[in-house]
């Protein structure tokens, strides 16, 4: 056996293997609804590569028409909310439905349900109404640290404008510094500077993403915190009929898997054609399927009005 088809075997077993541990929450639909049943389902979606393709210009990365009334239809069934690393805002360009919770900044930037005497913070949330006069809490528990990010993308700016390909996108309460079109010889500088940055801002911290590099305040919240922050505005933080459904590509969502495993209910779900580490327990392959899985979610809601939200 020649050392390629070697490789070749030894992929499809790790796919094998995968998908036997992580099955598609396609074939699974039935028996997962049939879990569900009775219970309150809350939806939580990631954007980029769950709902979007992956692309090479961050700032092309639409969501098809068929994908926005996918997740309209949900969000009509359930409590539904995108939680992103992306800013709130430029989610919602990208999105523009009002019938959902947005959450960005991986969780820093939460415009949750209006819900009176929650137990997080007061000095980090501030009222909000939308154009239809929707009241909102939005909640920023990194809110001390914007006028450092703003200082750290002046100077990350600065120390990497003489690499060729790079791309800072400010998303608010972190940075993300795309290595996409980085010369592979010029990676090994672009992370030195990125490491100096953060030499002179001990506060804050790296992360690693799909050819990106993330500048996060190094404060204890996650896309997992989000959902719990979301979960309890929602009015159902103690409720043990409430399921949570999570979908998402990247592995900052394995915060938000860990919570629902944690929580004993619910369905953490990974989006990724090959196998991956992860805490999930099933899988879809790509957006293509995300999409499908949603039209699926939606029609056995309307179906099932018992577990519909107003
Ligand atoms: O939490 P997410 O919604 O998945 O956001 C994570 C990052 O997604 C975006 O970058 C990724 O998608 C881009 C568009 O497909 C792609 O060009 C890039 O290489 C990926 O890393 C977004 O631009 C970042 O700011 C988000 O943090």
């Amino acid at each position: 056996m020649t050392e390629s088809s070697f490789k070749m075997v030894m992929v499809r077993m790790k796919t094998k293997f995968y998908e036997g541990e992580h099955p598609s929450a396609l074939s699974a639909f039935n028996q997962m609804i049939n879990v569900a049943k009775g219970k309150q389902i809350v939806v939580f979606l990631d954007y980029d590569g769950t709902l979007s393709p992956i692309v090479s210009d961050p700032e092309c990365a639409f969501m098809s028409d068929q994908m926005r009334e996918a997740v309209r239809n949900v969000s009509n069934c359930f409590p539904t909310a995108i939680i992103s690393g992306r800013s709130r805002e430029k989610v919602f360009d990208f999105v523009k439905l009002n019938t959902l919770y947005y959450s960005g900044s991986h969780g820093m930037d939460t415009m949750g349900p209006a819900l009176k005497n929650n137990s997080y913070d007061i000095n980090y949330q501030r009222r909000s109404v939308d154009k239809e006069g929707n009241e909102f809490i939005v909640f920023q528990p990194a809110q001390d640290f914007l006028p450092a990010v703003k200082k750290i993308l002046i100077e990350v700016t600065k120390r990497t404008q003489h690499i060729q390909g790079v791309a800072i996108e400010d998303n608010r309460f972190c940075l993300s510094v795309h290595y996409r079109h980085v010369k592979d010889e010029d990676y090994g500088r672009l992370e030195e500077e990125v490491k100096l940055v953060l030499a002179n801002n001990p506060d804050f911290h790296m992360t690693r993403g799909k050819k990106v590099l993330e500048i996060r305040p190094s404060i204890k919240w996650n896309k997992g915190d989000a959902l719990k922050y979301l979960l309890e505005t929602l009015g159902y933080h103690k409720s043990s009929d409430v399921f949570p459904i999570y979908i998402g590509d990247d592995r900052t969502d394995e915060d938000a898997f860990k919570v629902i495993k944690e929580r004993g209910q619910g369905y953490p779900i990974i989006v990724s054609s090959t196998p991956r580490d992860t805490v999930a327990l099933h899988s879809l392959r790509n957006p293509s399927e995300v999409q499908l899985f949603l039209d699926r979610l939606s029609r056995w809601g309307s179906d099932n009005a018992t577990t519909n939200h107003q």
